[in-house]
């Protein structure tokens, strides 16, 4: 199967993604191609650039906002305020300075400061000629950009206006990372833990904490880390980018690398500071991965305890599995542990502290061996028994009879369990 895994290490924003997604192999004139599909091209022109970080070449793409590259004295570092009061739906505030050769009865209006909010960002990408997948893709992005935006400012989805670094990068970053997608045609994309950064960066807003509000809102249920000291890491668009695409958030790499694509940062600090993507194929034998949760537990009843036990399998547990214990202050308990497929940890997590008296658990991953086992029917004396056969690299370890049936021929014929066994095992 083949997989795209983001390595956030230096975390993402919307430009280091489309940096990687060419440095992977996307071509640049498809990309530009596909992007025109908006109508926007007037709007933007797209510079790619070779460099390198710690040594380390990449790719890193520029947004150049055609209206503001001529719009001099505009500094989109202190862009407005969020209390502004911009009517973004009354016709331009300001006539554009200069002419760029359309016309501004165009469909998508844009004013002097060029904020575009929600709704006609949609607007934009509704009547666009690009594919329908591609289109869903970008909504599902902007969805979570404009819903973490409007909670954080008290406004509904609609009113949300894309502002900070302009609208036009916003544009080109998300709709560019869902046709970036399309075209490496994945079956799955994972995500290692994401760096978010610390300190604060200042912001349309004013300072904001780093992860700024909408990366943390947009990030939650995502595993972040925070080890890069007083920078911006992952920006909402890189975070909303992860969040609308990546299947499974795993530090674990069971696959193969077919390519690898570094999508450069701006800035230099002591770590590279890019992404790296790489295009893999997941092992057909990889399992899901498994985790051991794990509870003390020394004031309930043994009949709770069993009780919780069948309900904890039937929220999926693989296993569940009892040790005595003494705890502190020389306290006779039950450890507790649960053997789970990832899916099911929220629903084991439940039962567990609904059905025990647990407030906390311990959590880790665990990687299972299991070796090739074949199955085999041989005739005795009882009838047929089957032989579970364990082989590890091909050589015969282990072969087993199946217990429950060796117990029916015990109660059937009276011997004892051992003299069944004695002889079968002499036909082994
Ligand atoms: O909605 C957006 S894009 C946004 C919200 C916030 C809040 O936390 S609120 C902050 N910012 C900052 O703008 C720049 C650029 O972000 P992009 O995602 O557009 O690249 C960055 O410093 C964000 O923290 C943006
Ligand atoms: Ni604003």
């Amino acid at each position: 199967m083949k997989a795209l895994y983001y390595d956030c290490f230096a975390g993402l924003s919307g430009d280091m993604n489309l940096g990687a997604m060419l440095d992977l192999g996307v071509e640049f004139e498809y990309l530009k191609k596909e992007l025109s599909k908006l109508g926007l091209d007037h709007e933007f022109r797209l510079e790619l650039k070779i460099d390198n970080k710690h040594g380390i070449f990449g790719k890193k793409l520029d947004v150049i906002d055609l209206n503001n590259e001529h719009d001099h004295g505009h500094n989109h570092d202190h862009a407005h305020d969020h209390n502004h009061s911009h009517d973004h739906n009354h016709p331009h505030d300001h006539d554009h300075p200069h002419d760029h050769g359309h016309s501004h009865e165009d469909n998508h209006s844009h004013d002097h400061e060029h904020l575009r909010d929600f709704r006609e960002i949609k607007q934009i990408i509704e009547a666009s000629t690009l594919s329908q997948d591609v289109k869903d893709k970008s909504m599902k992005v902007f969805l979570l950009i404009a819903t973490a935006e409007a909670k954080i400012h008290g406004k509904t989805v609609d009113e949300v206006h894309f502002h900070e670094v302009g609208a036009i990068d916003s544009i080109v970053d998300v709709v560019g990372a869902a046709i970036c997608l399309d075209a490496l045609g994945v079956d799955k994309v994972m995500a290692s833990t994401v760096e978010v950064g610390s300190g604060f960066v200042r912001c349309a807003h004013g300072l904001m904490p780093i992860p700024a509000p909408a990366t943390a809102e947009i990030l939650k249920g995502v595993p972040i880390s925070s080890k890069v000291e007083k920078f911006e890491m992952t920006t909402p668009t890189g975070a909303a980018i992860l969040s609308a695409f990546v299947d499974e958030f795993t530090n674990q790499k069971n696959f193969a690398i077919d390519k690898v694509g570094y999508g450069l940062g701006s800035r230099n600090l002591d770590i590279p500071n890019l992404v790296r993507v790489m295009l893999v194929d997941l092992y057909e034998s990889n399992e899901p991965s498994q985790w051991i949760l794990e509870s003390n537990i020394d004031d309930m009843s043994s009949e709770q305890l069993v009780y919780a036990e069948e309900r904890l399998f039937n929220a999926g547990a693989l296993d569940v599995y009892k040790t005595p214990i003494i705890m502190k202050k020389g306290r006779s308990a039950i450890k507790l542990t649960i053997l789970a497929q990832e899916k099911d940890i929220k629903q084991i997590q439940r039962t567990l502290f609904t059905e025990t008296t647990s407030i906390g658990m311990r959590m880790y991953p665990v990687e299972k061996v299991k070796i090739e086992r074949r199955f085999e029917t041989i005739e005795t004396e009882f009838g047929p028994i089957s032989l579970k056969k364990a082989y590890f690299e091909g050589e015969l370890v282990n072969v087993k009879p199946e217990y429950e049936q060796i117990k029916a021929y015990a109660l059937e014929t009276g011997l004892s369990i051992k003299e069944v066994y004695r002889r079968i095992n002499k036909l082994l």
